[in-house]
């Protein structure tokens, strides 16, 4: 059983902006976090008494500089890494304000189909719907 099994789920608000052409946002996951490396859409922890879109928000403006004006929650997923037990919360936005800039020096991608590699575990399963979605 994984160290992380017993340990209480953390909430992560995660966000794809779309782009009307359907390109999503991704970015690669920085040095001394668990999975550097990894691309993942942005997102990050829910803090204690934060609702969760909050959340999204707020890492958003950290992360990227960009400011959400709408999001829809679209899906969770619950995944337990070695690391941490997570439950992912993803919001889609089609509505935001600024260009996304790297204010925490981690590289990102616009994508269509999704090429860049690899792709954190739990979000994997996730692209074939948004491709559905996408790409009706
Ligand atoms: N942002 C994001 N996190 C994901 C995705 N998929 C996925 O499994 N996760 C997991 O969700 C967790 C997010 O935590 P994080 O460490 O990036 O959050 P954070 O930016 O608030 O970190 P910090 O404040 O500890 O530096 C990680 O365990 C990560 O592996 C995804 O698509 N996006």
């Amino acid at each position: 059983m994984s160290e992380a099994t017993g340990k209480k789920p953390i909430d992560v608000a995660v966000g794809i902006l779309m782009k009307p052409n359907g390109d999503v946002l991704l970015g690669q996951r920085p040095a001394g976090k668990p999975y550097q490396g990894y691309w993942e859409f942005p997102g990050g922890k829910v803090e204690s008494g934060e609702a969760i879109l909050d959340a999204l928000k707020r890492e958003f403006v950290e992360e990227l500089g960009v400011h959400i004006l709408s999001a829809s929650a679209w899906c969770g997923v619950e995944h337990v890494y070695e690391h941490a037990h997570v439950r992912l919360h993803f919001f889609i936005s089609r509505e935001w304000q600024g260009e996304p800039q790297s204010l925490e020096g981690q590289a990102f991608a616009w994508q269509g189909a999704v090429g860049v590699s690899p792709l954190l575990p739990a979000t994997i399963p996730l692209l074939a719907c948004l491709d559905q979605l996408r790409y009706p």
